[in-house]
């Protein structure tokens, strides 16, 4: 995870404190409830400090803001952070503990701040999560929640794949066009199932090797992890965690495009100019992976499948607007949809 450089301090509120019961260290950072209640899952990740932890907890929240800005969502941006000390697993009495240090602090921001899982939870932690407080969405489907969001993630991502092959070939067509996804995962496998149905050729990889199999499964062909960044395609999919793309590593990466559901895939914003610089066309991850809170959002206000469905493949129309911005202003995408999501929020504010 990058999180050597503090992020800009910008939030209107960040918690860190020592889980009552856990004795763990947890961060809800509330980046902005302007457009409304914020949102964002929880992590739990393994970090070297707080001071990591809180570093990802304020970068990952601000760019829930523009998410959700750019989304068309009336939903603000936070996150939170679970840190679980290196070399341990959070499992058992302990992680149950955690979760329930989480809902009372999330509690405490009396409904400003709505966590989900991410990375590192799923939606029964949710439940857990629960016990303390109502701020919660993404509770299992069996007990009338709306269920993980990976499949709607992974819809909002593919709809984003079209209009970035338009923009870096002029042409939308996936069929015949190679890509290398780094991760699969929830959203990484379904996103590579869709890719394959669609005519994809597919060079796939995974820190955990079980997931050779779903490479076998598809005809994609396995390679390392160390070499994701070098296998030569048209388009790279970042779908593990992020800080990939950097200054170290855009000035020999073999694609024309990047497109993919991690959050954060850029070292730092001014990685989008050097992947500009080299003619690889950055779609920006929180325009694409909005899937995911578009589908929330969506149970919460009692939209129906359709009706939800409809919106994720609109995650591709609003990719459109970001790159047709980025071209009319002379700017990168980041910077596009950058400006799209203030402009939103600033609206609001005035
Ligand atoms: N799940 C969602 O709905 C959602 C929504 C928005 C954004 N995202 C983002 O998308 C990314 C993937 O999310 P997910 O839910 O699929 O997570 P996940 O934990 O299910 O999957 C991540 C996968 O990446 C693999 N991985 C980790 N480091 C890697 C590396 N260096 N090289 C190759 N593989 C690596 C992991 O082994 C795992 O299989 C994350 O950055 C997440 O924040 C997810």
């Amino acid at each position: 995870m990058n999180a050597n450089t503090a992020p800009d301090f910008t939030h209107e509120r960040v918690i860190t404190a020592t889980g009552a019961r856990s004795g763990l260290t947890i961060i809800v950072a509330l980046h902005s409830s302007v457009l409304g209640s914020a949102l964002g899952g929880c992590r739990v990740w393994q970090y070297d400090s707080y001071v990591d932890a809180q570093a990802d907890a304020l970068r990952l929240s601000s760019a829930m803001t523009r998410k959700n800005s750019v989304a068309g969502l009336a939903a603000g941006g936070g996150k939170s952070v679970i840190m679980v000390p290196r070399g341990e697993k959070l499992e058992g009495e302990r992680r149950r503990n955690a979760l329930l240090d989480l809902g009372d602090i999330i509690e405490m921001l009396g409904g400003k701040y709505r966590t989900a899982e991410d990375v590192g939870t799923t939606e029964h932690d949710m439940l857990v999560v629960r016990e303390q407080t109502a701020h919660v969405v993404g509770l299992p489907a069996e007990d009338g929640g709306a269920g993980e969001p990976a499949d709607a993630t992974a819809l909002g991502v593919f709809s984003s794949i079209a209009p970035t092959l338009e923009a870096a070939f002029g042409s939308g067509e996936i069929a015949g066009r190679s890509f290398v996804i780094s991760g699969l995962g929830q959203v990484g496998s379904r996103l590579a199932r869709r890719l394959a149905e669609a005519g994809a050729t597919l060079s796939v990889t995974d820190i955990a090797d079980s997931k050779r199999a779903l490479a076998d499964e598809l005809g994609a062909t396995w390679i390392q992890p160390a070499d994701a960044l070098t296998t030569p395609a048209d388009v790279f999919v970042p779908a593990g965690l992020g800080g990939v793309l950097t200054a170290e590593t855009i000035p020999a990466l073999p694609f024309k495009a990047v497109v993919g559901p991690a959050n954060n895939p850029l070292g730092r914003a001014e990685d989008a100019q050097l992947l500009a610089d080299r003619g690889i066309l950055y779609a920006p991850d929180f325009v694409v992976n909005a899937g995911g809170v578009i589908y929330l959002e969506g149970a919460v206000n009692g939209l129906s499948a359709d009706e939800v469905d409809e919106r994720l493949v609109g995650v591709g129309d609003v990719l459109r607007r970001v790159f047709a911005t980025a071209v009319e202003r002379e700017i990168t995408p980041l910077a596009a949809a950058e400006a799209i999501a203030w402009e939103r929020i600033d609206a609001a504010r005035a």
